[in-house]
Parts: C-alpha cells; sequence; structure tokens
C-alpha cells in the first residue's frame, strides 16, 4: 500500500523546518502573506479550510508564488480531498484520522497526513497507508514527552511526525531536535491581527525568526 507522502514532499518540508497554518479571510491578502512569509525563508504553508477563501487562496499562491509548498489542512470529507488536489494542493493534512478521507487521498494520490494524538489513531492512520502524521494538538496532548512515548512501538516503521498546536518560536527548537519531526507548523507564523492589517514586515520577521531556528538546530 502507498506511504502516501512521497520521498521528495518529505525532503521539501524537512528543509523548511516550519509551516505556517494560514487561516486566511480574504483571497486577497494569499499572495502579499505568501511573499512575506518566503521572504523570512519559510516556504511552506498549510492552508485551512475552515475559511472559505482557502481553495481560491491556493490557486492564487500556486500562481504566483511558485517556490512555496502549499498543502490544504482540515480536510474533513472525501470530496475536501478532492477539491483541495484540483486546486493545486501539494498535500493535505486533516485535525483527526477519518479512513474514508485517507483511502480517497491516496486513491486520488495527494500525498496525506492525518491528525492523530493516541497509539490507537497511529495504528489506524498506518494500517491506512501513512506514514507521515499530524500530531495534534501537541502541546495541549502532552508535547514532546508524551510523542515519544506514543510514537516508540512504531518507529521501525519509519513513520514521521508534524507537531502542531501550540508550538511557537519558544518551543520550536525542543520538537525540532526530534529527529522523527519531519517539520512542525502553527499559526504564530500569521497572527489573524497581523494580515487584517496587512502587516507583512512583521510576518517576514516571524519567518526569519523561525527559520533562524530551523537552521540553528538541524544545520
Ligand atoms: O484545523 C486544522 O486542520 C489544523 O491544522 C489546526 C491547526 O493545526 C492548529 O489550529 C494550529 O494550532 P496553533 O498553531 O496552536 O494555532
Amino acid at each position: 500500500m502507498s506511504t502516501a507522502f512521497p520521498e521528495n514532499l518529505r525532503l521539501q518540508l524537512r528543509q523548511t523546518g516550519v509551516i505556517a497554518v494560514l487561516m486566511i479571510d480574504r483571497a486577497e491578502d494569499a499572495v502579499p502573506l505568501a511573499r512575506a512569509l518566503l521572504a523570512g525563508g519559510v516556504n511552506g504553508i498549510e492552508l485551512t479550510l475552515r475559511t472559505d477563501a482557502a481553495l481560491e487562496s491556493l490557486r492564487r499562491i500556486r500562481a504566483e508564488v511558485p517556490e512555496m509548498t502549499v498543502g490544504v489542512g482540515t480536510i474533513l470529507t472525501p470530496k475536501q480531498a478532492n477539491e483541495a488536489k484540483e486546486a493545486g494542493a501539494s498535500f493535505g493534512v486533516a485535525p483527526g484520522m477519518n479512513p474514508r478521507v485517507v483511502a480517497e487521498a491516496i486513491r486520488i494520490g495527494l500525498p496525506f497526513a492525518p491528525g492523530v494524538c493516541t497509539p490507537t489513531d497511529i495504528e489506524i492512520a498506518i494500517e491506512a497507508g501513512c506514514r507521515v502524521l499530524k500530531f495534534f494538538p501537541s502541546e495541549p496532548c502532552g508535547g514532546l514527552s508524551y510523542l515519544r512515548s506514543i510514537m516508540a512501538p512504531f518507529m521501525h516503521l519509519g513513520v514521521q511526525f508534524i507537531p502542531l498546536g501550540g508550538v511557537g518560536a519558544g518551543n520550536a527548537a525542543h520538537y525540532l531536535r526530534e529527529p522523527a519531526v519531519l517539520a512542525l507548523g502553527g499559526s504564530w507564523l500569521a497572527p489573524k491581527d497581523i494580515v487584517a492589517k496587512g502587516g507583512w514586515d512583521v510576518i517576514t520577521a516571524l519567518a526569519r525568526e523561525a527559520t533562524d531556528i530551523v537552521k540553528e538546530v538541524r544545520s
């Protein structure tokens, strides 16, 4: 069965180290926001389907900021997996592990990382063909020490994790030192109030801070 996450995409996300989780209300903000993140060295984005502007934002970023690797988050249904793929998503992410969504993502060739936070979730995700898993919500679940405990029985299968939820500049290095962590994600790189004001320089500064942490830990 497919591992659902190609090696070249894993390498891209590992190199990026941080994925900016975006909840975009206005598609007009998508391109300047992506450019601001890229200027700070962040070239991975997860656009959540929590807002109606997400797919249009994806199309615009794909067309105008092709250097950016853009995934879609909050994929809760097989239909949304199809919509994300059609709009050009490089990967899909969900808060939980829904076997129907994973099966559809594999069927249509959308690399997919379902959300897990228990050993049972991990077993189900592995059986469904996944090897890259979103650990969500990371900090409320117990953070890295909890992740290390639950991942231990599965590491011989080559599983990698993307922790999200409560991750930020203050604890990013801690997570990035763990070899099983492929990349981190979080909304801290693009606070909604800053995006609403068009504070692109602030976003670039936040992205640069994150990029510096990745470089320090991983180089
Ligand atoms: O809805 C989804 O599919 C998500 O991806 C949820 C986000 O990953 C978290 O909300 C990010 O958590 P914070 O960085 O603590 O804001």
